[in-house]
């Protein structure tokens, strides 16, 4: 019911009732007004023509005293029931006629006060026809019962306009109802029916009687909104199916993280933690949620107060901020180092600090580690070159500033490679590491033990005394006695070894020494002791530095040299020593320096060797030399058994590209690899066995020989002789120098010939001067000989006469030539 009185028909039918009241109370006002006014003219038009009518009688009444008249004027006039007394006087007011009544019972007499008195008095004079006034006519006049018609019409006016506007209000009713409120009525409630979740399954109906209309409208348009609603919930459904999945996917990510990822509120709650910042806190990712900060103090160094800061911070400035170095600790009490990334988010109505951090301990552990790597040496854990050039920087500082003495010690061990070569690495590092031990042991807290590399180590004896002499004294004492402790026997698997060690020192500050000069001098001062037979100590001095300052202007001059195409190549010949026939030759690289003229190779090689230059010039000598061949063999005076023999260093053997180049040249050439013989140093072979076999291998593959170079002065073994592929030993000249008077040097020549025979080794006999030499060495079975008695090196043109010159003799027998 109280649905209905709500309703729009209702409402309309109260609009159209107050419409029809206002509109029939405006009409009927109107009409009643207009009503008024007739009745009004018309009371005033009956008086006037009452009092038009009853003068003439009463002036003749009053003008002959005719009481009876006068009684019959206002009987006359009392027949109007509107009018209640008449009153009829002379000139003297004598009445001649009274007349009057009761005013009669009314309820419109209320009505009657509000538009006029309720009785109105007319009096009319009464004149004579002579002229004069003779008397005069009073009557009242019941205004209430004049306008009593009045009152009538207007009632039926009014009830008659009540009634038309409640007729008009109840069919508008019935209309409104039937029309707009019933069907919107079942519209609402099939739309009541709609399930909310999918509006799309039910479709509304149009409400029978309806015909094209605004409801059939409304109709349509709820059932196309209906199912443009049901299409986008569907999709909102699948957008949100998407979404959830993805929010599953992230969350899975961010949980699979090895990172903690957290965030808080600037109030320290955790509002998000991910699974790995769970773990580490021993506790569930949801459980976090809403937790605080503080709930976890016992995981961390940091006072909780400074991290909520640090986030009110973040969250304020909206600016990151990076941590990177956050103690926190495990559960059993281990400290983790982590990196920490703050940095603002927005999260739903608020902003929060995203927090990350990564665990860096292994990382900082690991620097650490490569740190210690990189300033230490592996083998030994004594501090390396780089942490010595640090240091020694410092000290030397320090003592120019202290005005004291420091000294550096280079120390190197003689002939530790024959550990390393008859006993294997294992034995050559236990050795290494007890000179290590020995050196830290002789030395003070303060000095410094380095181990450069390989068997060289440097002691730096800080702060020895602010006086030079006795600073050198106390040098050479601990220098001293350190070379000794060193060479004391080394316990190995039961072995004794003995090492002796070179050590060259060097005292600062040196004027204008820097700590590459440093150590330079006293490396310098260190192979002066080797050049000197080793097992001693040596102070720098002058003389060493001038060697050093030409060595490595002659470095220079190199460089330039090699730039400036100064290199030239000579040719030595090898003969048979049984036919004299030159059976090849060696090629000897010949440098003439623009001031100083020819220089030795001894003097050169070795510099070329240290400063790396030797790979390119030793390329250049075997591409020349094997150039030069190929020209004497399309000469036709270059037979194919004769070979040549060409030096390789030990630095251009074992660099990377040597095969690769040797092939190259081969190739561009095009000359038979076999017409080619490597003169290779025992030095070479010393410093790895394994990959100098590997190397010759690959190149006698190619078809390359190999000679074995200045045999007998190095560390000459048999045993790797065995392993190596070569097809030639040559005997050093300093012994065949001496063979005709050194019985020594004889049996020196001898065995190595026999040995080299014995191995099925072709003996080449180097630096034979003479006929006594030559016989000697052809009687211990050499089968060739290089020397100045068939020829010094010559250059090229003068080698091509060599070959040429049909008739060789001289004087030294069968096959003698003249002596030079
Ligand atoms: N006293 C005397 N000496 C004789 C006699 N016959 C030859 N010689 C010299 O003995 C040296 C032989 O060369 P080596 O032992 O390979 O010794 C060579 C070799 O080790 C090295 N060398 C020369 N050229 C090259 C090169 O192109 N590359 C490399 N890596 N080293 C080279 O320089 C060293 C010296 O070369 P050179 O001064 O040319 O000295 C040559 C040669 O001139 C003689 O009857 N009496």
């Amino acid at each position: 019911m109280q649905g209905f009185f709500q309703g729009i028909s209702f409402r309309l039918a109260k609009v159209g009732i107050l419409i029809a009241l206002l509109v029939g109370s405006v009409m009927s006002a109107i009409q009643i007004y207009i009503d008024y006014q007739v009745q009004t003219t018309e009371i005033n038009r009956q008086i006037s023509k009452i009092t038009a009518v009853s003068t003439p009688p009463a002036v003749r009444a009053v003008h002959t005293l005719d009481a009876k008249l006068a009684a019959e004027v206002a009987t006359g006039l009392m027949r109007y029931d509107f009018i209640t007394s008449v009153t009829i006087k002379n000139e003297l007011g004598t009445e001649l006629a009274q007349l009057s009544r009761e005013t009669p019972a009314s309820n419109t007499k209320w009505l009657t006060r509000q538009i006029s008195n309720e009785v109105l008095r007319h009096s009319a004079p009464l004149y004579m026809p002579t002229g004069g006034e003779n008397g005069y006519i009073t009557f009242d006049v019941n205004m209430d019962a004049a306008y009593g018609q009045f009152y009538q019409s207007s009632a039926v006016v009014i009830a008659f306009g009540l009634i038309r506007s409640s007729l008009l209000v109840f069919f508008l009713f019935i209309a409104f109802y039937y029309l707009l409120t019933k069907p919107l009525i079942q519209i609402a409630l099939q739309v009541k029916q709609i399930n909310p979740g999918s509006p799309g399954e039910q479709r509304l109906s149009r409400p029978a009687g309806i015909h094209d209309d605004e409801l059939t409208q409304l109709v349509a348009s709820t059932n196309q909104l209906l199912d443009a609603v049901d299409l986008a919930l569907a999709k909102r459904r699948a957008v949100e199916v998407v979404l959830r999945k993805s929010e599953e996917h992230v969350r899975q990510i961010i949980d699979s993280l090895p990172v903690w990822v957290g965030a808080r509120n600037k109030d320290g709650h955790y509002i998000f933690a991910n699974q790995a910042l769970a773990d580490f806190l021993h506790t569930k990712p949801d459980a976090m949620r809403g937790s605080h900060i503080s709930d976890f103090a016992e995981f961390f160094v940091t006072d909780p107060q400074q991290i909520i800061d640090l986030d009110a911070e973040v969250i304020k400035s909206r600016i990151s901020a990076q941590i990177w170095e956050e103690k926190w600790i495990t559960n059993d009490g281990e400290e983790r180092d982590m990196h920490t990334h703050v940095m603002p988010m927005e999260f739903y109505d608020e902003v929060v600090s995203l927090v990350v951090s990564s665990d860096i301990t292994e990382l900082k552990r690991t620097q650490a580690q490569m740190e210690h790597m990189a300033y230490h040496d592996a083998l030994t854990d004594l501090p390396n070159r780089s942490y010595l050039v640090e240091r020694l920087e410092e000290e030397v500082r320090k003592a120019n500033h202290g005005q004291y003495y420091g000294a550096l010690l280079f120390i190197d061990l003689d002939q530790f490679k024959y550990i390393n070569d008859s006993l294997g690495h294992p034995a050559g590092d236990g050795v290494l590491k007890h000179v290590a031990q020995r050196l830290t042991a002789v030395t003070k807290e303060n000095d410094l033990v380095v181990r450069l590399g390989g068997d060289e180590f440097v002691v730096v004896l800080t702060n020895l005394g602010d006086e030079l002499p006795t600073s050198i004294l106390r040098a050479e004492d601990i220098g001293e006695r350190l070379r000794r402790y060193i060479s004391e026997p080394h316990f190995y698997n039961d072995l004794q070894l003995h090492v002796t060690c070179s050590v060259g020192i060097v005292m600062y500050p040196e004027e204008d020494a820097g700590v590459h000069e440093l150590l330079r001098y006293a490396d310098t001062a260190m192979y002066q002791v080797k050049e000197q037979g080793r097992d001693a100590i040596q102070f720098f001095n002058k003389y060493m530095a001038d060697k050093a300052r030409n060595v490595l202007v002659m470095e220079g001059d190199l460089h330039k040299a090699l730039e400036q195409h100064r290199f030239s190549l000579y040719y030595q010949p090898r003969v048979d020593v049984t036919t004299s026939q030159i059976v090849g030759a060696e090629a000897l690289l010949r440098w003439e320096h623009p001031d100083r003229g020819m220089i030795s190779p001894a003097e050169f090689i070795p510099i070329l060797e240290t400063s790396g230059l030797i790979v390119e010039v030793g390329r250049w000598v075997l591409e020349d030399s094997i150039r030069q061949v190929k020209i004497w063999q399309e000469q036709g005076i270059w037979k194919d058994d004769m070979r040549l023999g060409v030096n390789i260093s030990p630095r251009q053997f074992r660099s990377s590209e040597f095969v690769n180049d040797v092939t190259k040249i081969l190739q561009e050439v095009g000359i038979n690899p076999s017409l080619i013989e490597m003169e290779i140093t025992e030095g070479i072979v010393i410093h790895n066995l394994e990959e100098t076999v590997a190397t010759m291998s690959s190149l006698c593959e190619l078809g390359i020989n190999f000679a074995l170079d200045d045999f007998g002065t190095g560390y000459s073994s048999i045993s790797y002789l065995k392993q190596l592929p070569v097809a030639i030993l040559k005997v050093d000249q300093s012994f065949v120098r001496d063979i005709t008077f050194d019985r020594n040097d004889r049996v020196l020549v001898e065995t190595i010939s026999a040995m080299g025979n014995m191995l099925g080794l072709d003996v080449v006999a180097e630096g034979v001067e003479t006929c006594d030499q030559l016989h000697l060495v052809r009687e211990y079975n050499c089968k060739y000989y290089q020397g100045y008695l068939c020829s010094p090196p010559v250059n090229a043109d003068a080698f091509a006469e060599l070959l040429t010159t049909k008739d060789i003799t001289w004087g030294c027998g069968a096959n003698k030539r003249d002596e030079k």
